[in-house]
């Protein structure tokens, strides 16, 4: 049986078959017109992934891919059931929350001599070791934390056995390839298998493994091991803030039913067809807007650096959901609870 359709083409057929999301030409040129203003900004460059988030590894060796691999590998999930009462982590005299509340934990790890980032000791680390590890100052634990556990099992076991308890070792087997890196990550590790069905044809996103790849290029900077020939061909990443953030911008719209659906907070299914279309539109959307962007810059004559490419808009945008999140509050992000975003 032949894989499912990748990503960007996944997408492409979602959006033209969507019902309760649609794409708004309008709002797509507007966001590529606030990102013109920031082409060449340190935020849409690759050094931001380091210079604008301290608690990103600094280094560019095997221990920091290690870290990017055992982030990326628990990158899931951290929505809570009310926004003022959620999982947050201190750490080195800051507190976080969301995302950044995992990669605040594994520091905090890390700096108590909990080696979390070895595959040889999360192959076996226990439940109560893990609930330790990613323990909550509020009374809100981090979802999902018998997932992550058995996640953590079940990855250091396959990291052991097929890439000798080391990331790096598959990165090299990808050959500079961003795309055979995906496929690696996706055929060898099953929690990253991010694939449904719509309209009878199987679909992928494989966002942690989209966003592995990703965090991977951007810990090594680019360059040795992490110099992708074609890292452009990595999508953004189908999670829960994007579609928020691009309805906000007004480039994704969501149909009144669904809109109220999402007011109430009701949970919608991984899978379900308004979940896929959500998911779907964002990303195709995104890749819209890379391509009016691209165009604006061409017609500006202006010779950007890097190449802007959907993971940098991603990031961009992303980090704009954070700084944003009062700006947001009337817009509902979608509520589901999964392993793979
Ligand atoms: N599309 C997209 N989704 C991303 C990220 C990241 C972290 N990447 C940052 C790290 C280094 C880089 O500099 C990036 O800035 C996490 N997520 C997803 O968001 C959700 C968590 O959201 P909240 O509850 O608000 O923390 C959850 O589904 C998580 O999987 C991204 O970049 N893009």
């Amino acid at each position: 049986m032949d894989g499912p359709l990748p990503p960007r083409e996944s997408a492409k057929f979602i959006a033209e078959n969507s019902r309760d999301v649609s794409i708004d030409g309008g709002g797509v040129r507007r966001v590529a017109e606030l990102l013109l203003a920031k082409a060449g900004s340190p935020e849409l460059r690759l050094g931001g992934w380091k210079a604008l988030h301290e608690l990103n590894p600094r280094a560019a060796d095997e221990a920091a891919v290690n870290w990017v691999f055992v982030a990326d590998t628990l990158n899931f999930s951290f929505w809570s059931e009310h926004e003022e009462h959620k999982c947050l982590v201190g750490h080195r005299g800051k507190t976080y929350s969301g995302y950044w509340s995992l990669c605040a934990a594994i520091n905090r790890a890390l700096d108590e001599g909990i080696p979390i980032t070895s595959a040889s000791y999360y192959a076996t680390v226990s439940l109560d070791q893990v609930r330790h590890i990613l323990r909550s100052d509020t009374d809100v634990p981090m979802p999902l934390i018998e997932e992550r556990h058995r996640i953590l099992n079940e990855t250091g076991k396959i990291l052991l056995e097929k890439f000798e308890g080391s990331f790096l070792n598959c990165v090299r087997k990808s050959e500079k390839s961003a795309q055979k890196l995906m496929h690696l990550v996706v055929e060898n590790f099953p929690s990253y298998r991010d694939v449904t069905e719509f309209e009878g044809k199987r679909i992928s996103f494989y966002k942690r493994a989209q966003i592995l790849v990703a965090d991977t290029w951007s810990v090594l900077e680019g360059e040795g091991d992490g110099c992708f020939k074609d890292i452009s061909s990595i999508t953004m990443f189908a999670d829960y803030r994007l579609p928020q953030v691009l309805v906000h911008l007004g480039a994704l719209k969501y149909s009144e039913e669904l809109l109220e659906k999402l007011l109430k907070g009701e949970m919608l299914s991984y899978g379900s067809r308004q979940e896929v279309e959500i998911r779907g539109c964002s990303l195709w959307c995104v890749e819209l807007i890379r391509d009016c962007l691209l165009e604006l810059i061409e017609k500006k004559g202006e010779k950007t650096s890097e190449e802007i490419n959907s993971i940098l808009l991603d990031y961009y945008l992303w980090d704009y959901a954070r700084d944003h999140r009062d700006d947001m509050k009337g817009i509902p992000f979608h509520r589901t609870r999964c392993i793979y975003y």
